[in-house]
């Protein structure tokens, strides 16, 4: 169980809460979607989910432990622009063998083909990268996948042939999915459960009414 608890965050002591008192739940193989317009705090919650940032009050655990710092990281976060995630100066190759190789089945499923291997990341489209940095993330050792935007920048057929991937993954390895867009049909189709915090302003106390747990 991926949990987080009574969540704080800012970015500066002089600003607003970004996040005020969040708290939610993801069980293995859960497919959360989470939905609001720009600014509303999606990918700080993300990114404190993920460990990337640390909360001022409150924590995030995995199976009641603190996610690990030195080892990989089982809470994996993909962003709408893979250049960000990638060490540019790598080959595609050594990038998508840095955490876990990848399995064969889920290049050929992603479409990743055998003559990319030698490329640096420069030398491919940005869809062709985005399903790079997925398919690196899409190992046994990824407990849970947090994907921000995720296929927002690709044509609706490689974002369609990306989801079933994923969702096929996710079950097979029990994986948790939480699933960021603004793209509301996208969500519908995908999560089971989904939040949509446009009801909500990041400033009112009520978020936490909202978000699942279990
Ligand atoms: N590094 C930062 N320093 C200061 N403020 C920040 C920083 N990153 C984000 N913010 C602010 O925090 C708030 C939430 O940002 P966040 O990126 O989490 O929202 P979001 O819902 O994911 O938006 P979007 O859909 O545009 O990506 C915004 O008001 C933003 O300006």
């Amino acid at each position: 169980m991926l949990n987080a608890e009574n969540l704080w965050f800012r970015y500066g002591t002089h600003l607003p809460w970004t996040i005020q008192e969040k708290s939610m739940a993801v069980a293995p193989g859960d497919v959360i979607g989470i939905m609001a317009p720009s600014g509303f705090g999606k990918t700080t919650l993300a990114k404190l989910l993920a460990g990337y940032l640390n909360p001022a009050k409150g924590n995030v655990t995995l199976d009641d432990k603190p996610l690990p710092k030195r080892s990989y990281n089982p809470v994996q976060l993909v962003f709408q622009n893979p250049e960000l995630a990638i060490n540019p100066r790598w080959r595609i190759d050594r990038i998508l063998r840095e955490g876990h190789p990848p399995l064969l089945r889920h290049l050929d499923a992603l479409g990743i083909s055998s003559s990319w291997l030698t490329r640096y990341p420069h030398e491919l489209s940005g869809g062709e990268l985005q399903r790079v940095a997925i398919a690196r993330v899409l190992n046994p050792q990824t407990r849970y996948l947090i994907a921000d935007e995720m296929t927002a920048m690709l044509d609706a057929n490689t974002q369609a042939l990306i989801w079933q991937v994923v969702l096929n993954i996710a079950r097979q390895q029990q994986m948790g999915l939480i699933i960021i867009s603004h793209d509301a049909r996208l969500l519908n189709r995908l999560c089971p459960k989904c939040l949509d915090l446009t009801h909500t302003h990041p400033s009112e106390p009520n978020l936490d009414e909202m978000l699942p747990t279990y």
